[in-house]
């Protein structure tokens, strides 16, 4: 274990301790009567606006933030990501999902190797073979073409592709390409998620994509062997290798699956499962559904804002401001979650995605160097599309504990709506709730204010709201492709900010490993309780009574079943 000095010694982080106190004595009624601080607290690049004017913050503040990044050597860390370097330290890996959205002349090395031709020759093998597929040349085992794709993966290689594809649906440009053609994700082991994903899906018309970094995540590879099952129960075994295809880092396993590793899409270790979606991981399937064209304009909005974090000064440089703010929130204001709610119903699975993103990044209780840390990083996100959540966690972000919010708003809706005779439009009746929110908890109401409106005394501490709780507001364009993938690049780059502030590993998860091997454990008993009929052993009483109980009240489940999949 090394010693290397957590950030928490350092003179900036103390002072920004200090500096808790100057804000505490200050409201957002009163900073954001500031006008010349609310006009320097926006900023604009790409079509996007940031306003973080909300926050509990000064100049002062903000100022202290960026000496807090020079003590982080922020922008060493940052340069270290886009060399290549191995910054996941514990795995020994370079971090280069950078490098996956790079134009093709650009020159992004790792090891000595520039890996941007390699990113390339997969991204022109997914536009031939989803043109192959799209186009009907290729198609299954019956001639039928292949309309419909199930791609079977978990976290990383689930929840990013499933955001791009949520966001997609809706998008002119992206309907006409998709049109007559299907996407669908199998990621939870339970075989509910099966009978939902096969339901109205014919093998003779489905191609199977095995997403699976390593190639051995039990739910996906268990997923694959029942899909297979499908496919080879309906059209036999040499149907395989015109219904199943991979992306996988992992090729050799690929091939002993019984996949041909020719219809197979590689990555690298170099791209964390979380950060995957700009890998085959996201833009095979993607690219099935969409064309290759719609999704290489998501790229390239990824890459915008990567150049712009790489080359941005701080003081406006968007991921890194709103990381910082983050880091300030989490740490020094005492604000453990962090809201994400997206004024558009198309974001729908973007928390759930940033979940992953950030909670498996910056979720960590020692630095980089394995010191324990004094304080407590990453955050807990959550979110809805609103305004869903409007009607449901409001109450307790504007009257119970504070929670820092993300307001994503979108200038012109992909489904716009009139009606003659209404106030305003349908998307501008949804964007009065993305103006008002972030000012009702802001501002929020005084005592004084609800006795001027002659609120019954016994009600007025029920309906005061305190204020002063901060936000963020991001106003997109629109939101087509290129526009994901630039929400996309800011979310990723904010949280590796962050982390890079904490001085911790954003990009190990070993905190995943131990529920995964004691569930191994538990699947060894079960089948040995099943099949030979052995007691349950090597676990406390409550673990043992639990699981007798239900193998005791499952008994009819035959030890050794025939194939049997799901019947709706
Ligand atoms: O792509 P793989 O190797 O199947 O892994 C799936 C997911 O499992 C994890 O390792 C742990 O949940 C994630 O980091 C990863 O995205």
């Amino acid at each position: 274990m090394a010693s290397s000095t957590l950030i928490s010694d350092t003179q900036p982080w103390k002072d920004l301790k200090d500096h808790v106190e100057d804000i505490k004595k200050t409201h957002l009624r009163d900073l954001l009567s500031n006008e010349e601080r609310s006009k320097s607290m926006t900023v604009e690049f790409d079509g996007i606006l940031l306003d973080y004017s909300r926050q509990q913050a000064t100049l002062e503040t903000t100022e202290k933030l960026f000496k807090l990044a020079e003590a982080a050597s922020l922008k060493q860390k940052i340069n270290q990501m886009y060399n290549g370097e191995h910054i996941n330290s514990t795995e020994n890996r370079a971090v280069l999902h950078v490098a996956l959205r790079a134009p093709r002349d650009a020159v992004i090395e790792s090891d000595g190797k520039n890996v941007v031709p390699d990113v390339w020759n997969v991204l022109d093998k997914i536009k031939e073979f989803s043109e192959r597929v799209r186009s009907g040349s290729w198609v299954g085992a019956t001639g039928k073409e292949l309309k419909d794709v199930a791609a079977i993966g978990i976290g990383g290689s689930f929840l990013g592709p499933l955001f791009v594809h949520t966001a997609l649906q809706t998008e002119p440009e992206a309907i006409e390409s998709a049109r007559g053609r299907t996407l669908r994700f199998l990621a939870n082991v339970d075989p509910i998620d099966v009978a939902k994903t096969i339901t109205g899906l014919n093998p003779e018309t489905t191609l199977v994509v095995v997403v699976s970094k390593t190639f051995t995540t039990a739910e996906t590879m268990l997923n694959a062997r029942t899909l297979r099952e499908w496919i080879i129960s309906a059209l036999g075994p040499s149907a395989v290798a015109k219904h199943m295809v991979a992306v996988s880092t992992n090729l050799a396993l690929v091939e002993k699956f019984g996949i041909d590793p020719n219809n197979a899409f590689a990555f690298w270790d170099w791209v964390g499962g979380r950060y995957s979606v700009c890998s085959a991981v996201g833009e095979f399937p993607l690219s099935l559904q969409y064309g290759f064209s719609v999704v290489e304009k998501f790229l390239k909005g990824a890459s915008s804002i990567d150049q712009h974090m790489h080359s941005e000064p701080f003081e406006s440089n968007i991921p890194v401001l709103l990381g910082l703010l983050s880091v300030w929130n989490v740490s020094f204001l005492g604000y453990p979650a962090r809201a994400i709610l997206p004024y558009t119903q198309a974001l729908e699975k973007f928390a759930p995605h940033i979940q992953q993103v950030s909670m498996e990044s910056n979720g960590k209780g020692v630095s980089i160097d394995g010191v324990p840390l004094p304080f407590e990083a990453g955050e807990i996100d959550f979110g809805e599309p609103e305004t869903n959540g409007q009607h449901s966690f409001y109450q307790l972000i504007h009257q119970g504990r504070v929670i820092p919010c993300d307001f994503i708003g979108v200038v012109k809706s992909q489904q716009p709506v009139y009606l003659k005779g209404e106030v305003v439009s349908n998307h501008d009746e949804l964007m009065s709730n993305f103006f008002a929110q972030p000012d009702a908890l802001a501002y929020g109401k005084t005592p004084e204010q609800l006795q001027n409106e002659n609120v019954a005394p016994h009600l007025v501490s029920h309906k005061t709201f305190t204020g002063n709780r901060p936000s963020v507001s991001l106003l997109l364009p629109s939101l087509n492709a290129y526009n994901v993938g630039q929400l996309l690049a800011i979310y990723e780059h904010r949280i590796a900010v962050e982390g890079f502030i904490w001085g911790i590993n954003s990009f190990d998860q070993w905190g995943v490993e131990l529920g995964k091997s004691l569930a191994t454990q538990v699947r060894k008993q079960l089948n040995a309780f099943r099949t030979k009929g052995e007691p349950i052993q090597g676990f406390n009483f409550s673990a043992t009574t639990m699981i007798t109980r239900y193998l005791q009240a499952s008994a009819d489940v035959p030890a050794d079943p025939p194939t049997t999949l799901p019947q709706i």
